[in-house]
Formats: C-alpha cells, structure tokens, sequence
C-alpha cells in the first residue's frame, strides 16, 4: 500500500498555505511584496518604507512613517549583557554569534515571550533594530575596539555602516546597502521563513522562531551562498580562468554557487540590481575585474540557462561586500539584517490562523523484528 504514497521530497513544488505578502513568478522571473514590483521598491523607496509595507500591509504615509521610523530608533538599544556575551564568544563565526545574541535577548528582554500580533509587532521591530547592532558590535570586539554608538539621525541602513565602520558613510554606500536590504526583505516561503513558520506553528514566540530563522538561513544552499561566491570569485582569479572552472564543476556534478534556485527558472529579478551596483562601484573603485570574472562565470554557465540555471540574488551581492571592504563572514548576516521583516511578517501571518505544520515521512527502516537482550547481540 504504501508503495502507492508519492514523496515531495523537499517539498518541491507543494503549496502548504497561503499568503498575502510576497508573490514570486518563477517562470517570467518576477518578484512582488504587496504587489508593489521588486524594481520599483528598489528603485524608489526605502527599506524602512518597505519594512512597514511588508508588516502593515500598504505603503506608510508620512506620519506613519515618522512613527515607524521613531520606533526603530528608539529600539537601538541592547541589555548591557549581550555585549560581555559577545565579548565571550567574539571568535565565532559571526553568524553564531548573532544567533547566540538573539537567543540571549529572548531570556533578558521584557515581553519576549508573549503572543498576539501587537506583541509580535514591537518584539520584531525591536529585533530589527538589535540585529544590526550585535552583529556591528561583534565586529568591533573582535577587532579590539569599542562598539560603536548608533546614531538617532542617520536611516536604518546609514546606521549600520556608521555601527559597523565607525565612520559616516557616503550617500551612495547607504542608498546601496539600503537597495541590499530592500532586495532581502521577503522571499515568500524560502527555508529560513519555513523554519519560522514551522516554530510559530508550535505557539512558541517570536524571539525563538527569529533563532531557527537565522539557523536555517546560515546554511551554503541559502544565505551562505554570498560568501561562497566571493571565495569562488577569488579562487577563478581573473576572467580567462572562469570557461575552465565551469567546466570542472559540471563535469564532477558540483553547483556552481551563486547559481539556480528552488522557484526561479528565469533570472532572479533582484540580481540584476546588484549587477549593476558591481559594475558601477567596481568601476568607481578601480577594480572592475570582479564584475569581469562574474560576468566571465554567467558566460560559461549559459548552455544551462535553458534548463532554467540562471544567477540568484546572492550572485553579486558578495562582491559589492568585498568592494565595500566588509569582511566575507559578515555575508551571512547582512542577508539576515535585511530579511528581518520578511521573518516578522511571515511569523504573524503564521500565528493568524496557526496550525502545527507537521508532514508525514514514509517508514523504509527495517521489518518489526523481535528485541534481544545484551548478553544475546
Ligand atoms: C537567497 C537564496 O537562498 S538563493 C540560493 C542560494 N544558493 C546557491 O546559490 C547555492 C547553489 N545553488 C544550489 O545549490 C541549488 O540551485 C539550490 C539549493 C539553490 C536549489 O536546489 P534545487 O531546487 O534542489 O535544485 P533544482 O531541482 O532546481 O536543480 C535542478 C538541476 O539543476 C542542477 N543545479 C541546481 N543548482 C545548480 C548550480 N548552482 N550549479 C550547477 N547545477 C545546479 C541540479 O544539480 C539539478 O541537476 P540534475 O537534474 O541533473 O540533477
Ligand atoms: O526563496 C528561496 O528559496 C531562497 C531565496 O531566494 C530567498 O530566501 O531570498
């Protein structure tokens, strides 16, 4: 009988339930949240308008914006203890880290446990606004220095680079940091925001299910995808090496990183802003071969393009890091900072109509078999 059942494996292709915030078209290759076009929202707003957008529903007017934005800046504040547990563990990847902190807020912060979209609301907005500055003071503490204050008048994105530099970034940095951001925000039901959803669906709280979101997320075939990127950039060395490098990564049935997609078989429509912020700083900055390897890399991988393998956000999102001086291990996190309202949302889309998200695996383990004492195995 059970020969008959069909297995999803990786749930491939299953619809689980419905949502009312992203809206992917696999095949044109299109991405909307609340039906606003990817391209717009990266082209004309902000990630703080985007933020309120994905969570509330519609885009904010100006006073719900100034509310919105008030909010974020009241909650850049951390407990004085997240910063000694960083400190203890500030030679970890920064991605453990980060987990770690946010596990560590969960216990030290007032109101963490509770439930209720309100709750969910104010818990995630603090998060948002705690995420950037663990992961800023990290980076300072394991390089020596003291963690940098955030600074009230500067966006979310602006903030970060002052936190994690320690000096004023430019317009043009924040505007593309905060572009990454926007580009990051939401992605429907990708293994991160499943994870989340699956936690929520047990009735725990949001602080946990941002901890499974940020597990889920670490991992190369996700979030992890910038960094191995940037390491394969360097590994190819200059365009000539790119034909050669595909090849042996076809030939020994290996992913090139930075490459294909669960839904996506046309191009994904964020890279292309990402592209031309790689030109566009590489060139600024003297160091357009990055760009060259890259577009080298997506030459040699077209004979797959008809199987629909195209590049994926995090195919040039790790050099404009690099260019930026950002430490490769920092990758990983920066996905993290901009896809927390994407997280929040799913979350309180969960919890709505919540149901334990439980499927079945089909047993193939061994016949019942009788059990044998110690002395007789
Ligand atoms: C933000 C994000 O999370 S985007 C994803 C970031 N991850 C990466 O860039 C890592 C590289 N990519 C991959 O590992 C995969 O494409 C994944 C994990 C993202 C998606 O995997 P799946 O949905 O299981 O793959 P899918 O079913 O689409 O694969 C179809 C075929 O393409 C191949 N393929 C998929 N991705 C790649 C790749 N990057 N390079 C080479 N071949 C690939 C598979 O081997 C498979 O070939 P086969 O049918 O001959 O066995
Ligand atoms: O949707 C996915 O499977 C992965 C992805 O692109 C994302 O999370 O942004």
């Amino acid at each position: 009988m059970t020969e008959d059942v069909k297995i999803n494996r990786g749930l491939k292709g299953i619809y689980f339930e419905r949502s009312g915030v992203s809206q992917i078209d696999g095949t044109r290759g299109e991405l909307s949240y609340r039906g606003y076009s990817i391209h717009d929202l990266a082209t004309r707003s902000t990630f703080e308008e985007v933020a309120y957008l994905l969570i509330h529903g519609d885009l904010p007017n100006a006073a719900q914006l100034a509310d919105f934005d008030a909010r974020l800046t009241a909650a850049r504040t951390l407990p004085p203890a997240i910063f000694d547990i960083i400190a203890a563990c500030k030679g970890g990847h920064p991605m453990d880290v980060l987990r770690t902190a946010v596990s560590a807020l969960a216990a030290l912060e007032p109101g963490s446990r509770q439930m209720g979209e309100e709750a969910f609301i104010e818990n995630g907005l603090r998060l948002t606004s705690q995420v950037p500055m663990i992961v800023a003071a990290h980076e300072a503490i394991r390089n020596g220095r003291a963690p940098v204050v955030p600074d009230p008048d500067l966006s979310h994105a602006a903030n970060w680079l002052w936190m994690l530099k320690g000096e004023k970034p430019s317009q043009d940095a924040a505007r593309l940091a905060d572009v990454d951001f926007i580009l990051h925000a939401e992605h429907g039901s990708n293994a991160s925001s499943f994870a989340a959803r699956v936690t929520i669906g047990t009735e725990a709280n949001l602080h946990g299910a941002i901890v499974t979101a940020l597990s889920t997320l670490a991992g190369p075939a996700h979030g992890g995808a910038a960094e191995d990127v940037m390491k394969m950039v360097q590994e190819i060395g200059s365009p000539e090496n790119a034909a050669d490098y595909v090849k042996t990564k076809r030939k020994n049935r290996e992913a090139v990183t930075g490459f294909g997609h669960r839904v996506y078989r046309a191009e994904d429509p964020r890279a292309r802003h990402m592209r031309e912020g790689v030109r566009r700083l590489g060139e600024e900055m003297g160091a357009p071969e990055w760009y060259e390897i890259l577009q080298a890399v997506v030459e040699a991988m077209k004979p797959y393009a008809r199987h629909g393998l195209n590049v994926n956000v995090d195919f040039y999102s790790g050099v404009i890091y690099q260019l930026h001086g950002i430490p490769m291990d920092l990758y990983v996190p920066i996905f993290a900072l901009g896809r927390m309202p994407g997280w929040i949302i799913q979350c309180i889309e969960q919890q709505r109509q919540n149901i334990l998200i439980r499927p079945l695996t089909l047993y193939n383990g061994p016949e019942p078999r009788p059990y044998l004492p110690l002395a007789e195995r």
